[in-house]
């Protein structure tokens, strides 16, 4: 609505104030300039200017002085040109009012000009010019508000004169001067006489209506829509009735804002790409209401991933000291029957300086006067001020916070968590009901703005006054754990000013947590996070019942919390793929995995979702014992988390084949075609397909995991985190000990989404986010959230769910149908076949073989060194390297040939542990002839060593011929052998 003023802090002076108020302040600050070549002028001329200029301070007092006393920036004022208006508006009245028609020359030329240029209006032209004086005294820097109710007046000055030409009878110049005068003047006769020649002087009189009409609306600010409002805003006001309430309950409930009036900062109308909240009443409407802004992280179609942020826009809070510190203070998004905000009486103490900094920043986006301010100052100047309160409710509206963080009030029932309107029909016919959404209850409401707040923005202020550093505090984003407020520098301020105050502004709030973003993402400005003093839990079921929650019904999204801005944050887990959760203890990372789990409870059915769970800890997921979405029970024991894991790789490889057999590339075309009944089995098959449910796997501590068995738990997590996305399988890992043992690079490189909780060091937050951060992070919930395709990390208060709440699910879930487990997902895998040379060395040996391969160095002593062994050991090692072909004879004291190279090394390792080498047929072939070749040429005469090399070649082999059958079953038809994929689902 409003350009920002160019004030600056109080008692500034004009210089300083031009230069203090960022962007939008360049603009104003070319002001002051024009005024330059005063110099040139003149002393006479300069002397009138002068004295004009003191005469038009004055007069631009007093006009300000009306009603509500308001004090324009000095920089800003434009009294001058208000003066001008209003000296011609006394001109034209003492013409057209007070009977100086017949006086002399001067009479006669006034009503000439007047009456000759739009006749009868002439006698309403003092009115318009005074109220366009009215508003350039008080108002000089709402230059968008001024030009619109300029254009309107204007715009009704034309209809006026036309409507008075055409019930005049459209008289033409060549008639009297009189008559032409008597009727519109000459802009009448210019608007009227054309149309009365196309549409008749009647048709003419109604298109001038319309005109009038047109400008009534755009100087009310009042689209169509809202005309019904606006008469009742209108009535009541006449009768005395606090408009201010009334329009700021209405405003929400007719849920339709305004999409063309608003103004940015800039003073430019705001193009509002959404629709703003339907009704901010009942955030738990039907589908359709209206959505947050929302951002795609990455385009979901690919597959990639997709989570809603609400409040990505400019949400920030907008300050206004004026305003009382209520939560519960929101007019705009209430109901008629909340309590309006109290207006703040008139003699209210003014503010500081730091208060003023905060009190223009509301006019930057339409905020121009508080509603407060608004109402008191509808009474003063109705015409002009109700605008504002208008345009108040409606900024508000749009900048205040989104209606999803209106809470329910106690007792109202609580709006249902998304559902499916087909519900999935279980093997054995049962029905299942998800859970009801009152298990979850609505957490406190949000503030948005509380005492310590702005105690911060004062303490930010003097900050920057004290270190001279030219910049304000434009705004802040309140959210559930930190602040953000937003500094912007004026015109020649180094951003390094700012952030080399760091630990000045921690001092000042007494934070050490103190973050700052320079800039915050999207935007001129610097962000300053803030841990706030009185913190705010954020419950799961708020986050679920948000509409970016409600905005799906994909059964994998999962509530994640707030962001700083105070918006929902959810995620869907089928397109993070998978996930790091990492964070010291006591950081929330098992607060996070129990919303997840619960997330998932409540929106999907045992049919859509599958869940592994390992719990090493034993004591953070019992709760979910016995769900039917669990295909085993929870699994405590690393060893077998392990097997489970290997287990998932089967999966995983089955779905493949299915995918590749029946020409799907992700598993939920595959599903579509199943249901849809497009896909059949091949003729002979005795098999029922069916869709397959997405699989989470969910590891609460990966440490305890890969102490166990490192090597086969990372091959495991590598090969179904790289292959799994398209065969609907997810992994979550979470862990306390984000060191890079337990994450290592290859797990690092295959799990792109992370949620980093608080790290006890930097190197953690380096390890689990690839950048610092997480270790400044305030622990309990806490986090940053770093979804896969972003490229920053996303603030968030992760979502709270209780035990009890988690009980309420759980019985609920476990009431309509029994876990089916799976026997065979901890049956520990089969033996591998390893040779008997290596016995238990089997660890160390698959060392030696990488180190000596990736160094391409086959030295004894070197193996000794880096993997401590003894000189013993060393040499067997070294030995049974060399009968495996992957090193040459022994040379004396020199190093040993190397014959394996490092692309072969996966093959060559997976021959020694006996399995199926990674690499395609061919290559597997080639690796293993070039073992066998290296062996014979090493132990040529040697047969027993002869016989162990081929036996490579053969076990490699023939484990890809047990593989086979598994993957061509429904090419050749044969169900014998294979193991049906929908089985291993248990189902
Ligand atoms: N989202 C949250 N909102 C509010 N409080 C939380 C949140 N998450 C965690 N907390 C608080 O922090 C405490 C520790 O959380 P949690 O048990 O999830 O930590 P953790 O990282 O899993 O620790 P550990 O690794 O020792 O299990 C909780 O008991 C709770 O009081």
């Amino acid at each position: 609505m409003a350009t920002r003023t160019t004030s600056s802090r109080s008692g500034s002076s004009t210089k300083r104030s031009t230069a203090s108020s960022g962007s939008s302040s360049r603009k104003k600050s070319a002001k002051p300039s024009a005024a330059a070549p005063e110099h040139q002028l003149a002393w006479p001329l300069r002397a009138i200017r002068g004295a004009w200029m003191g005469i038009g301070r004055v007069v631009g007092g007093a006009f300000r002085q009306i009603g509500s006393k308001v004090q324009p920036d000095y920089a800003v004022r434009r009294d001058g040109t208000g003066l001008f208006l209003v000296v011609v508006a006394l001109i034209v009245a003492s013409v057209e009012w007070w009977g100086l028609r017949d006086v002399g020359a001067y009479g006669t030329w006034v009503h000439n000009i007047v009456a000759g240029s739009i006749g009868y209006m002439g006698v309403l032209l003092p009115l318009v010019l005074l109220l366009g004086a009215i508003r350039l005294f008080r108002h000089p820097e709402q230059d968008a508000v001024n030009n619109r109710v300029g254009i309107g007046l204007t715009v009704g000055i034309a209809g006026g004169a036309g409507m008075a030409h055409a019930v005049a009878g459209i008289p033409t110049v060549n008639d009297a001067v009189e008559h032409l005068w008597a009727g519109g003047g000459i802009l009448g006769f210019l608007l009227t006489s054309p149309l009365a020649g196309l549409i008749s002087r009647w048709g003419a009189l109604v298109v001038m209506a319309m005109l009038v009409f047109l400008s009534l609306m755009i100087t009310t600010a009042t689209p169509l829509k809202r005309i019904p409002e606006r008469v009742r805003t209108g009535y009541r006001w006449l009768l005395g009735q606090d408009t201010a309430a009334n329009e700021s309950a209405s405003s929400p409930a007719d849920g339709e804002h305004d999409q063309s009036y608003l103004y940015d900062s800039e003073g430019r109308k705001k193009k509002r790409g959404s629709k703003p909240a339907k009704a901010r009443t009942s955030f738990f409407g039907r589908k359709g209401q209206a959505e947050p802004p929302v951002y795609d992280v990455e385009d979901a179609g690919d597959g990639a991933y997709d989570t809603a942020v609400i409040s990505e826009g400019d949400r920030a809070r907008r300050l206004d000291p004026t305003q009382p510190i209520d939560p519960a203070r929101d007019s705009f998004r209430g109901t008629a029957d909340e309590p309006s905000e109290p207006a703040v009486p008139p003699g209210v103490k003014r503010p500081t300086a730091a208060e003023k900094a905060m009190a223009r920043v509301k006019e930057n986006v339409g905020l121009g006067s508080s509603s407060s301010a608004a109402s008191a100052s509808t009474a003063a100047e109705p015409d002009t001020e109700a605008l504002d309160a208008t345009a108040v409710n409606r900024a508000l509206a749009e900048h205040g916070p989104n209606e999803t963080q209106v809470l329910p009030k106690a007792g109202a029932p609580l709006p249902p968590i998304p559902q499916r309107t087909e519900q999935l029909e279980l093997a054995g016919d049962v029905a299942y009901t998800l859970p009801q959404s009152d298990f979850l209850p609505a957490g406190p409401p949000a503030k948005e703005r509380s005492e310590a707040n702005d105690a911060v923005v004062a303490a930010l202020t003097s900050t920057m006054q004290q270190f001279k550093v030219d910049a304000e505090v434009t705004g802040f984003s309140r959210g559930p754990t930190v602040t953000r407020y937003e500094i912007e520098l004026a015109p020649g301020t180094k951003v390094e000013k700012v952030t080399a105050l760091s630990k000045n502004i921690s001092y000042a709030v007494a934070s050490s947590d103190v973050r700052i973003l320079s800039p915050i993402p999207g935007k001129s400005a610097i962000g300053i996070e803030i841990p706030n003093a009185d913190k705010e839990v954020v419950a799961l079921g708020d986050v679920l019942r948000s509409n970016a929650a409600r905005k799906t019904d994909h059964p994998m999204v999962m509530g994640v919390g707030k962001d700083v801005e105070g918006g929902f944050v959810v995620a869907n887990l089928a397109k993070m793929p998978h996930m790091l959760v990492a964070g010291a203890t006591g950081a929330g990372k098992s607060s996070f995995v129990n919303s997840m789990i619960t997330s998932i409870l409540m929106r999907a059915t045992p049919d859509e979702v599958r869940m592994v769970m390992v719990d090493p800890k034993r004591v953070e997921l019992t709760a979910y014992e016995g769900v039917p979405h669990l295909i085993t029970p929870i699994i405590t024991n690393p060893k077998k988390a392990a097997e489970a894991l290997q287990w998932v790789v089967k999966e995983m490889d089955t779905r493949y084949d299915d995918l590749a057999n029946f020409g799907f590339k992700h598993i939920d075309d595959f599903n579509k075609a199943v249901r849809a009944g497009k896909v059949t089995p091949p003729a002979g098959s005795q098999r029922v397909l069916k869709a397959y449910p997405y699989l989470l796997v969910i590891v609460d501590e990966l440490a305890d995991l890969m102490m166990v068995a490192p090597r086969d738990v990372e091959d495991s997590i590598v090969r179904i985190t790289q292959l799994a996305r398209a065969a609907g399988i997810h992994l979550v890992l979470a862990t306390q000990r984000p060191s890079v043992d337990v994450v290592t690079g290859l797990i690092k490189a295959n799990v792109p989404s992370r949620m980093a909780f608080a790290t006890s060091s930097v190197t953690d937050s380096r390890v689990v986010l690839d950048q610092p951060g997480a270790e400044k992070l305030l622990g309990q919930g806490d986090a940053l959230f770093l979804p896969m395709g972003a490229s920053k990390p996303m603030r968030v208060q992760g979502a709270w769910v209780t035990e009890s709440e988690i009980h309420q699910v759980v019985e609920h879930v476990k009431g309509q149908l029994q876990a089916v487990y799976r026997e065979d997902v901890t049956v520990e895998a089969p033996k591998k076949q390893i040779d008997e040379d290596i016995g238990d060395d089997l660890e160390v040996l698959l060392q030696a073989t990488e180190l000596v391969v990736t160094t391409q160095f086959g030295s004894t002593s070197m193996l000794q060194r880096k993997l401590r062994v003894g000189f013993a050991k060393a040499g067997r090692l070294m030995d049974l390297l060399e009968s495996r072909g992957v090193v040459g004879p022994s040379e004396g004291s020199k190093a040993r040939d190397v014959l394996v190279k490092p692309d072969d090394l996966p093959g060559v390792l997976a021959a020694m542990k006996g399995e199926t080498p990674p690499a395609n047929e061919g290559e597997v072939s080639a690796q293993e002839s070039a073992l066998v070749e290296n062996a014979n040429a090493n132990h040529s005469g040697e047969g027993q060593e002869y016989a162990s090399a081929q036996e490579y070649s053969h076990d490699v082999l023939a484990d890809e011929e047990n593989a086979r059958p598994e993957a061509v079953d429904y090419y050749d038809g044969e169900d014998s052998g294979s193991e049906d994929a929908w089985n291993l689902t248990g189902r």
